[in-house]
């Protein structure tokens, strides 16, 4: 079944009618202008006329009591006749929040926006969406307002999917900086709704300064397990460190998981520049987050808004998240792929917390505990008064015009042309049954021209006429996607090992300088890659005599589960760390002989891997593999979200065999980290 396609906006200028009216040096930075520049720079790039407009309306009292209690909402609707002073003191009962004569309907919009997208996401209307809502909710809770925050949007179209379209099963991915404890509180003890928060923490001294934020609050009786908090105990945190925790954390549980539909708190504080934040992660990674959160629930995808200060740094990110949302490539991250020491003990503690709750981690290696937990009392002390690890050049004089500049300058590499066609194929026989609309057929190379290109190297190999139309054909295909005419591409052939073998050497001759080829099944040919202009993950069913993996050559033994598709582990564990680590400019999936994956392994692979190389992939496969091939082509169409399969949890051989390879890698490629080592 084809997935409903398009994503929505929803926007309404009534929401920027909410302001302060007193001198308020907390609340000052929440202002009207949030909403409307981020509409203004989704404007100018282009993207609000390639939305579908959904229309704000008004939350009813009744959908607000699903999860606040009547005296909240009576509080609220009678300061709609206040007078200034009035105001004020009401205001005064919370903490961190302010009262505007529009402020109740402000919020009943903000509430009625949210939900507008939960039925348009809900209905097939359309696959994906965001709200640009104000004033922001992920703070407030059944009796108060809180941090900004009125109503829960969130946690209300939590409530209103649950009992609306009768789901089970919601995730709530929070980026904001700051802790939603409104909607931990509300959630901690219902199984049925996974909140995932990180936050701002630096050991319970930043707002709002809870000791229920911290990772070891997993969750109440039955909801055990479904409140994930991630602290991050120093500011300058930047896309590595976001990074590494949707693999060694999110991602991990989430599909686990297997929600009906994921809502984001999308608050934008946690960006390069806010003066909340603190925290230097650049607009492009939300695009990453983002895209990875497309693969979940069949697409079905609520983006709402909370926080984000710095005006410039809130619109560019608010486009990341829109474009990715349209499907478009996803922009190369920047900056050093390496988590700093203090996400990592962060993300192995949160890790250790969930061990009993969930299977993923069933085999996770908790013994630092024992002798740590003193230590990590002591790391607290020792490190309170260092420096971050990561540099904080930008963040710590903070300067709002100096950010601007940078990401005028920054964004400038970021934001490039998309390409027409999203994939490229031979029209060649067969291949009728994977084209799409995204599809463009190319034409084929003549033979002279496949030799000249093939005589370099090979060219013994190649004997047959058949051999040398299938590699002219993926040749075609290549040159396309190297040339950034289209964004990715499939080609089937007799022999996946020598095409793949060839695309490779094409690839850098062609000047790449950064090759990433995931070959599942027997390689047969092995490039050299010495020159660290490649970098070979051969996903093969057992070891190959005398060959030993290198830092450019990695082998992984895995054979898939029959009962279902135990892959997740080995791709959001291993292969994808690696991968963002060496940051590859194009990626080459291929499949030979023997694979020992299933169809929604590879699917996964592929769908997965779309975040690196701006989205350049090509697909070299056994043209014999019919119905991977049209798998493989949906996923790179994006048409749809490829069925990934059943969800087995990976068993402790196989834990065990990840940890190996990344206690083998972790120095060479850091995004391996998930542990502090022993003895710090
Ligand atoms: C929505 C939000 O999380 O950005 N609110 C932050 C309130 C900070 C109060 N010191
Ligand atoms: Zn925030």
């Amino acid at each position: 079944v084809a997935m409903a396609s398009g994503t929505a906006l929803i926007y309404d200028e009534k929401m920027a009618t909410h302001k302060l009216l007193w001198s308020d040096p907390i609340c000052d930075i929440e202002v009207p202008e949030r909403l409307s520049s981020s509409y203004e720079q989704l404007k100018s790039y282009h993207l609000v006329e390639r939305c579908v407009p959904v229309p704000a309306r008004e939350g009813s009292e009744e959908e607000i009591l699903l999860v606040h209690s009547l005296e909240h909402l009576e509080v609220a609707k009678s300061t709609q006749t206040m007078n200034e002073e009035e105001l004020k003191r009401v205001s005064e009962n919370y903490d961190a929040f302010f009262f505007h004569p529009s402020t109740y309907h402000c919020a009943r919009l903000a509430v009625g926006a949210t939900l507008q997208l939960v039925d348009a996401v809900m209905s097939g209307e359309v696959r994906n969406g965001m709200a640009l809502v104000r004033p922001p909710g992920h703070h407030s809770q059944r009796n108060a307002a809180n941090g900004f925050c009125l109503f829960n949007n969130v946690a209300i179209a939590a409530e209103y999917a649950k009992l609306k379209y009768g789901l089970q099963r919601i995730l709530i991915v929070d980026w904001d900086v700051h802790h939603g404890q409104g909607i931990q509180y509300i959630f901690e003890e219902d199984p049925s709704v996974l909140y995932f928060s990180w936050h701002r923490y630096e050991h319970q001294e930043f707002w709002p300064s809870l000791k229920e934020s911290d990772y070891d609050a997993v969750g109440l009786g039955k909801g055990k397990g479904f409140n994930i908090n991630l602290p991050w105990n120093k500011v300058g945190m930047g896309n590595s460190d976001y990074l590494a925790a949707f693999f060694h954390v999110l991602l991990p549980m989430a599909f686990e998981f297997d929600p009906e539909l994921v809502i984001v708190s999308s608050g934008y504080d946690s960006g390069i520049g806010d003066p909340e934040g603190q925290m230097n992660a650049t607009p492009e990674v939300f695009a990453h987050l983002t895209h990875f959160l497309m693969q979940l629930a069949n697409g079905k995808l609520c983006v709402i808004l909370e926080g984000g200060y710095h005006l410039k740094s809130l619109g560019e990110s608010v486009c990341m998240t829109v474009k990715t949302l349209l499907g478009d490539p996803v922009p190369q991250i920047t900056g050093e792929m390496a988590p700093c020491l203090s996400a990592v003990e962060s993300i192995q503690n949160v890790r250790a917390a969930h061990k009993p709750y969930w299977k993923w981690l069933a085999y996770e290696d908790t013994s630092f505990l024992q002798n740590l937990s003193t230590k990590s009392h002591l790391l607290k002390k020792a490190n309170s008064n260092t420096s971050t690890e990561h540099e904080t050049k930008i963040t710590n004089n903070n300067n709002t015009v100096k950010v601007e500049r940078f990401l005028e300058l920054h964004m400038k590499n970021i934001l490039f042309p998309v390409p027409p066609i999203k994939t490229a194929t031979i029209g060649s026989e067969g291949s009728e049954h994977f084209l799409s609309e995204h599809v463009q057929l190319v034409k084929e190379m003549d033979k002279t021209e496949i030799k000249s290109l093939v005589s370099g190297f090979y060219a013994d190999l190649v004997e047959e006429d058949k051999i040398l139309l299938s590699l002219g054909s993926m040749l075609a295909i290549l040159d396309k996607i190297l040339k950034k005419e289209v964004c990715n591409g499939i080609a089937a052939s007799p022999t996946a090992a020598l095409s793949a073998a060839v695309a490779l050497r094409h690839s850098v001759r062609f000047g790449f300088q950064r090759v990433l080829c995931v070959f599942v099944g027997d390689m047969q040919i092995t490039p050299n890659t010495e020159d660290g202009k490649m970098l070979i993950i051969n996903i093969c069913e057992k070891e190959q005599p005398g060959k030993t993996s290198c830092k450019h050559c990695i082998s992984l033994n895995w054979k898939e589960d029959a009962e279902g598709n135990d892959f997740f582990s080995a791709v959001l564990g291993f292969i994808l760390p690696v991968a963002y680590s060496y940051q590859p400019n194009l990626t080459v999936i291929a499949v030979g002989p023997n694979r020992s994956l299933g169809i929604s392994g590879i699917s996964l692979l592929v769908a997965l891997l779309q975040g690196l190389a701006e989205s350049r992939i090509v697909a070299v496969i056994e043209d014999t593999e019919i119905s991977l091939l049209q798998s493989v082509a949906k996923a790179l169409g994006g048409a749809s979200t490829p069925p990934f399969g059943i969800y087995v949890p990976p068993t402790q051989e196989k834990v065990k065999k990840i940890k190996a390879l990344r206690d083998q890698f972790q120095q060479e490629w850091k995004m391996l980290q998930c542990s502090v080592k022993d003895g710090i």
